[in-house]
């Protein structure tokens, strides 16, 4: 199995470009990343040409995250700011190659916040269609972000069929649909030809895949089955030094897993 670091949580303590390379060491095939705005995207371009490795994806910018937005695109009455937020990732995502983009919905609610929504991924995926980028969106749990407008992989697919896009996908962060739904390997499966990528951590806590009630080995095991190859999203909080919470994945790369 592949898998990718996200830079979010893991190596945060250091510049993106560094973190790049730190990934690179532990042996991750790819890495990602939350918001990388404030680096110029020509030192990532330059860590990544370095590395070889890929940067799957990025998010769009929260908007003022100190008055507590956490994305503004099912937010009514924000479109313009949303809609500002979608075309600084597609020019970042371009400009370092990365495939994904996932548009943040916010806080919101009903069916307005839903219209909105769809029409401003109707425009990023119209904007972001000539280059190949992918638009993801993300369920997130209802403990970490209360009043997420996204929150249910249900939901996520009724707004991918509403946008009608072949360039919109979700993704799957095995942490959140975890605390939202359960049954994982059953809706990984069944959901396969809409995931665009897959993020995990371990539930409850958000760390490491190597303890919690999801047991890693046998859910990577099931992707495995379904022939997903893409790298998976490490997307955990590891609480102090990354390098000190890779067993998981020294113990897979000794078991040729
Ligand atoms: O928190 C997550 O799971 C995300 O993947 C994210 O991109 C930031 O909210
Ligand atoms: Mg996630």
């Amino acid at each position: 199995m592949k898998f990718s670091a996200n830079l979010g949580f893991l190596w945060n303590d250091r510049p993106l470009p560094d973190a790049i390379r730190a990934a690179e060491a532990a042996g991750f095939d790819a890495v990602e990343c939350h918001w990388p705005y404030d680096i110029p995207a020509d030192a990532v371009k330059a860590a990544l040409s370095e590395t070889g490795l890929p940067m799957l994806g990025l998010n769009t910018r929260r908007g003022d995250v100190s008055a507590g937005d956490n994305g503004l695109s099912a937010i009514p009455g924000r479109e313009a700011g949303a809609r500002a937020a979608i075309d600084e990732a597609i020019n970042y995502a371009v400009a370092i190659g990365a495939a994904n983009i996932h548009v943040m919905a916010g806080f919101a609610a009903g069916d307005e916040a839903f219209q909105t929504f769809i029409a401003n991924l109707k425009y990023a995926c119209d904007q972001a269609a000539p280059h190949g980028t992918t638009i993801l969106i993300e369920p997130l749990n209802k403990y970490d972000a209360p009043g997420y407008f996204l929150t249910t992989t249900d939901q996520a697919l009724a707004i991918i069929k509403a946008v009608g896009a072949p360039n919109l996908k979700l993704m799957f962060d095995c942490y959140h649909v975890q605390l939202m739904e359960g049954d994982l390997t059953h809706k990984i499966a069944a959901l396969l030809p809409s995931i665009g990528h897959i993020q995990f951590a371990s539930v409850p806590d958000r760390g490491a895949p190597d303890h919690g009630e999801i047991n890693f080995d046998h859910v990577f095991e099931v992707i495995r089955q379904l022939d997903y190859d893409a790298p998976l999203g490490a997307e955990y909080k590891p609480g102090g030094n990354t390098d000190d919470t890779l067993g998981w994945l020294k113990h897979r790369s000794a078991a040729g897993l």
